[in-house]
């Protein structure tokens, strides 16, 4: 196979240099779309080279925390602009590595530039507030200070926007960074830092580390040098973050899963309704913690609903995502696609109708990726797995409702609160919604998935360690407050 020879061995990032990890082993990072493609090589790490990047980290922060809010912004509208230069070239690498298509990649992209811009922004504002002391001589304020190291622990489905959103206001408010990267997408991260690198970030206030979770990933909870950890991905790997930071006094902050629902009243805009709940639930192949998974739809549209719902979705067009006539690309990796398969078979099993779809689709090019059809599910059950567990990927679950407090009542019995719709032309159905709902993200008449940049992002119930990120609100987990009484 010539492309494994011509494969590209990328380095980690320790202290402004690129090095070889000590245990001289690496691991191949493969295409999704053609599972005999290796996008490249990354390190895979050992305990020592973990320490040598927090060491780096530890000593690059004093200096960092001691320049001006506004001069570490500049830092960041540089590192924006090189990301900028390199967009093309990183939403390709990320297409090749988790399969997403290359409009979603390189709009992802084009969030991460904005994203470095906003905080960059943020280093020019305040930081606290002047709070009248009971004591008329003495002067009371609050101010911040950055936690220290923060070890940034990313998932593959987001490998350009999460990584950006943890590490922009990590730096901005004085702190340093270790980045560990999913596996599945540690080329695209070393893409991400070359850019960093080519903006002059000083060295040690980012570093790199590919590996193993289990490794890479423990070893940040477990580090005595590690201040604050910030992690997205599932939940049993979020609780083990929050339990190792507690256990040894760091801060942490946990993103983790969704059941997102979709309510379709029988007022609604059916057509927009089908559009969003196609565009929430299947876009980036379901592989959104934000994904629409259930849609409650009131019996009096529901045949017309659904039938709409149906011959969209049949018409998708699945292949790979460089290919610019397709709509959805394959699962992340092998596993992602046992996990849908999984999931598909136990809807099945457990007496759910499999309206279209769950197969592994058939035509030129396909055969070697990890390819699935959307699948559509009726009569399915509050209680059945897929109404119940995070699947990941691109399979929606239709449940006939009669009236609104029983949409509002089922989509709250689950344990994840991360994102939910409706649709609806009543202003009392919306308020009701908006009040009853247990989700960190509300949105009435449009798709379940998408966050702007500016506004919190996080979720309630099990999706999140119940802090936000994003927005104003990630300053909230990157500086610790400080109040400051003096008396002259
Ligand atoms: N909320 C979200 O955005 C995401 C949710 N998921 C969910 O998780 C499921 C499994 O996906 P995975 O990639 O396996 O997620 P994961 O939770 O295993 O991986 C997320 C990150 O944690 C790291 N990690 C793994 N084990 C670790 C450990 N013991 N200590 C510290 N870090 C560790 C991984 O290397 C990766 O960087 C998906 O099917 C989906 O349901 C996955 C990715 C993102
Ligand atoms: O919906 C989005 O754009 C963000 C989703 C997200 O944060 C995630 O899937 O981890």
């Amino acid at each position: 196979m010539s492309l494994q020879t011509q494969s590209k061995t990328y380095l980690n990032y320790i202290n402004g240099e690129w090095t070889a990890s000590s245990a001289n082993a690496v691991e191949a990072s493969l295409n999704p779309a053609d599972k005999h493609e290796i996008v490249g090589y990354i390190q895979n790490s050992s305990k020592e080279d973990l320490d040598r990047a927090v060491a780096a980290a530890k000593e690059a922060q004093p200096a960092w925390r001691k320049l001006s809010g506004p001069a570490r912004g500049d830092y960041l509208y540089k590192m924006a602009n090189a990301l900028e230069k390199h967009m093309d070239e990183i939403a390709e690498t990320m297409t090749r590595e988790m399969g997403k298509t290359f409009p979603e990649a390189k709009g992802e992209t084009a969030r991460g530039v904005a994203i470095l811009r906003y905080y960059a922004g943020e280093g020019m504002r305040k930081v606290g507030d002047v709070i009248p002391s009971s004591d008329s001589e003495a002067f009371m304020f609050t101010t911040r200070v950055p936690l220290g190291v923060v070890g940034v622990i990313t998932p593959w489905n987001f490998p350009v926007a999460i990584p950006i959103w943890k590490m922009a206001p990590a730096l901005v408010y004085g702190n340093t960074v270790v980045l560990k990267p999913a596996t599945e997408t540690g080329v695209t991260a070393a893409k991400i830092i070359e850019c960093f690198h080519e903006a002059g970030l000083p060295a040690g206030v980012v570093n790199l580390v590919t590996g193993r979770g289990s490794v890479i990933g423990q070893g940040l909870i477990d580090h005595p040098g590690i201040n604050g950890i910030t992690f997205t991905g599932s939940n049993t790997v979020g609780k083990q973050v929050g339990l190792g930071a507690i256990a040894r006094g760091a801060k942490y902050q946990l993103e983790m899963g969704g059941k997102n629902p979709v309510i379709v009243a029988e007022d609604a805009d059916i057509e927009l309704a089908v559009e969003a709940t196609i565009s929430g639930g299947l876009r980036s192949t379901g592989q959104k913690c934000t994904c629409t998974s259930r849609v409650f739809v009131q019996s009096a549209v529901y045949d017309e609903f659904k039938e709409k719902l149906l011959s969209k979705v049949k018409a998708l067009k699945i292949g790979n995502g460089l290919d610019a006539q397709t709509w959805m690309g394959p699962c992340a990796s092998e596993s992602q696609y046992n996990t849908v398969v999984h999931y598909i078979n136990k809807g099945i099993e457990e007496g759910a109708t499999l309206l279209c779809g769950g197969n592994k689709p058939e035509g030129e090019g396909l055969d070697n990726g990890f390819y699935i059809q959307p699948a559509v599910f009726e009569h399915v059950k509050p209680s059945m797995t897929i109404a119940q567990e995070e699947i990941f990927g691109p399979v929606l679950a239709l449940i006939k409702v009669e009236t609104m407090e029983e949409a509002l009542e089922l989509a709250n019995d689950v344990k994840f609160g991360l994102s939910a719709s409706i649709f609806t032309r009543n202003i009392g159905n919306m308020l009701s919604f908006i009040n009853e709902i247990e989700a960190g993200l509300v949105r009435i008449n449009a798709e379940s998935a998408g966050v702007e940049l500016q506004a919190p992002f996080g979720g309630m119930k099990e999706s999140s360690s119940h802090s936000r990120e994003q927005g104003q609100a990630a300053i909230e987990f990157f500086t610790s407050i400080k109040t400051v009484f003096v008396k002259a």
